[in-house]
């Protein structure tokens, strides 16, 4: 993690705040909750009934218990003042604009692949993950936003690979000579993950449309244009007119 404080403060006293407003202002807030609620699975495909194995000390924790304890914020405030709350437990996302430095496995593998770079797998990359594709994921929130459902329901795409076979499908589809490098192994990660979306088709009627590769095709598409973006031009900010003072430029 980046920064464990302020992602503990953004998941604690942000969703505190959120949900202090809504109930001020009488709105439904719909919490981005997370598959990191699960930690390290001991039971797979994860359901929403599964209460997770998380260690509370460990790297992950700023992130994995902000979000469990943002969760326990939601229904406390749903059963003490009425607040009408949705809980998305979103899993492993992807698709165009992610950032360039977001650091997740889908960017990091993508924009290594056509550099030409190695492949950088963290472990022995026998771990695995579900990936959904960004729109799936926006139809399912928005279908829960539009629902009566008030308790936690997953979102995430149940295909589920480990990251090794990730790596060799997305340097297929770059048609990349990339090397894959085996890294040290991240703490805590978890050895596996993949939703049980039984709960969202059958109160949502939601279930990922868009097929890995094709997802993964979109997203390579976009990652290509950046790097070509960034390569012919050059962005050199200027200060606004207003802000030039005549006779004050410094030429060091
Ligand atoms: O360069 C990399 C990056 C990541 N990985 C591995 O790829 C797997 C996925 O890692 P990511 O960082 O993309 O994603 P994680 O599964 O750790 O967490 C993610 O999933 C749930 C969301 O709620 C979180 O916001 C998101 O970070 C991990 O096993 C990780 O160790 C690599 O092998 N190489």
């Amino acid at each position: 993690m980046y920064n464990p404080i302020k992602t503990l403060k953004t998941n604690t006293i942000g969703t505190l705040n959120m949900l202090g407003l809504a109930k001020r202002v009488g709105a439904r807030l719909l919490l981005a909750s997370t598959s990191e609620v699960y930690g390290d699975p001991e039971v797979h495909p994860q359901s929403e009934d599964y209460w997770g194995h998380v260690n509370p000390i460990g790297p992950r924790a700023c992130y994995d218990e902000g979000k469990r304890v943002a969760e326990t914020m939601c229904y406390a405030y749903m059963k003490q003042e009425g607040v009408e709350v949705r809980v998305a437990r979103i899993f492993n996302t992807f698709g165009p604009r992610m950032h360039m430095n977001d650091g997740r496995v889908v960017s990091n593998f993508i924009l290594q692949a056509l550099q030409g770079e190695p492949l950088t797998v963290y472990g022995s990359g026998s771990q695995t993950r579900a990936f959904q594709y960004v729109s799936d994921l926006v139809n399912g929130l928005v279908a829960l936003m539009n629902s009566n459902v008030s308790s936690p329901v997953n979102l995430g795409n149940p295909e589920e690979h480990t990251i090794l076979e990730f790596a060799q499908l997305i340097k297929n589809l770059v048609g990349s000579g990339s090397e894959i490098q085996f890294l040290s192994e991240a703490q805590d990660d978890p050895q596996k993950r993949k939703p049980d979306i039984k709960k969202a088709k059958l109160m949502l009627g939601w279930e990922p449309v868009v097929p890995l590769e094709e997802g993964l095709n979109k997203a390579i598409h976009y990652f290509r244009k950046e790097l070509e973006y960034q390569a012919n031009n050059q962005y050199i900010p200027k200060p606004k007119p207003a802000r030039i003072k005549k006779g004050r430029t410094r030429h060091n």
